[in-house]
């Protein structure tokens, strides 16, 4: 199969879809790959790099997109791509639909077959190609809290961890997923009192054996969230319905009981947010401020740290990349329930419910779209 490697054009992206040991793999398996000319560059990885590992590298998007059967992004396609896209075409990214209608559309119109990597699932739950991005999200909203908690970026001037005599911070945490766990993680190494809140029992059973003891696990209600945030110095959203929009679990009516110069960082925001008040935000402008209270909502994190990013990402969708290139997407789909799970539109129909039911449009199982059918 021919395979185009774009470069990404969301702002501040700097991640690439496939690394050249990944192009390497690909090309050993008979696929020829085109990458877009400086795709690589922001992640350390120079055109000559992919020269070398077997790719071709083409001028243009256009080129990309009217040369390859599959097209692989990181991020999902901004609207000068809308009408590159052809029926037909494989398009395997993060896209994120139940958060956006406009591009939901722009989907369907496209004719194409759209594989989101975020709902790609594995029959435990997990969500293999959302993990690893999760892994550094998680990590990094510590990261971004603390340095917003500096009173030159807004905040009120609050060491997360402390200093002997004097109190840490307090970190709330809403959800204890891949995101939640690793932002507690990189909380309570520093020193914070972390609160993380989950709805599943299970899943809080298990965190009260592996976290450390500076980490309370709580059951989440719109009770508990509105005792904990009146503490809080950082709040983290970490909440998932995987494929839908997210449950929004802070209104505007709780900030008025936060202190002022918290901050709050809504990972979630790529699935729509779970503040009331969230907005998205770029690795440029990132933050803004609502009822004295500094919001972090940038939905791309990873990309603010992409020679990391980019390689994890490549760990996790090579094998899948690999898969559906080499079996055309009809069988993928049909033979591997991971990957049917990620059919989000194809063919201008939405087969994924979770993106149906957000837009209260109609959904159609993609076995109904297979050729025999
Ligand atoms: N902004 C960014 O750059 C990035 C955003 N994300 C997003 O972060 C979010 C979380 O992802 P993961 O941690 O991988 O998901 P996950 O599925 O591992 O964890 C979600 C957790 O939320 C819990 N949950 C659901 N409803 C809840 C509620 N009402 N209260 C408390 N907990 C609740 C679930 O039980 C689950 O444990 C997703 O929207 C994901 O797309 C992930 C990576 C990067
Ligand atoms: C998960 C996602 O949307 C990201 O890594 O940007
Ligand atoms: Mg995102």
């Amino acid at each position: 199969m021919i395979v185009g490697i774009l470069k990404e054009i969301k702002v501040e992206e700097n991640r690439v879809s496939m690394t050249p040991a990944g192009v390497e793999v690909m090309t050993q398996h008979g696929h020829t790959i085109l990458v877009e000319k400086s795709a690589g560059a922001a992640s350390g990885f120079t055109d000559e790099m992919y020269l070398e590992a077997g790719a071709e590298i083409a001028d243009t998007p256009q080129e990309i997109f009217s040369k390859s059967e599959m097209v692989m992004h990181v991020k999902e396609p901004q609207k000068s791509e809308y009408d590159l896209m052809r029926p037909g075409q494989i398009m395997f990214t993060y896209l994120h639909l139940a958060a956006n209608q406009v591009l939901t559309e722009a989907m369907i119109r496209s004719g194409s077959v759209c594989i989101a990597y975020e709902t790609i699932q594995k029959a435990d739950g997990s969500l293999p190609l959302l993990t690893p991005m999760s892994e550094v999200a998680g990590r990094m909203a510590i990261q971004q809290g603390a340095k917003f908690l500096e009173m030159s970026k807004g905040g009120q001037g609050i060491l997360l961890g402390g200093v002997p005599g004097v109190d840490p911070g307090n970190v709330l945490i809403l959800g204890g997923g891949v995101v939640g766990t690793n932002a507690a993680k990189m909380a309570c190494g520093l020193g914070a009192r972390v609160v993380l809140l989950d709805t599943s029992l299970d899943r809080l059973r298990y965190l009260s054996d592996v976290m450390p003891k500076n980490c309370f696990l709580l059951m989440s209600s719109p009770a508990t969230i509105r005792d904990r945030i009146q503490a809080a110095d950082v709040v983290v959203g970490a909440v998932l319905i995987p494929g839908a929009k997210a449950p929004s679990l802070v209104t505007r009516d709780m900030l008025a009981s936060m202190k002022p110069g918290a901050v709050m960082v809504d990972v979630a925001i790529d699935q729509g947010g779970c503040f009331e008040t969230s907005r998205p935000t770029t690795h440029g402008d990132p933050t803004y401020i609502e009822e004295g209270v500094v919001h972090y909502c940038v939905a791309n994190m990873p990309g603010g740290v992409a020679k990391t990013s980019t390689l994890a990402l490549t760990n996790a969708t090579l094998p899948y990349a690999l898969e559906i290139a080499s079996m055309g997407w009809e069988a993928a789909v049909r033979e591997n329930p991971e990957i049917r799970l990620g059919a989000n539109v194809v063919s201008g129909k939405i087969t994924y419910k979770g993106v149906a039911e957000a837009f209260d449009m109609e959904y159609t199982p993609v076995s109904e779209l297979f050729q025999d059918n």
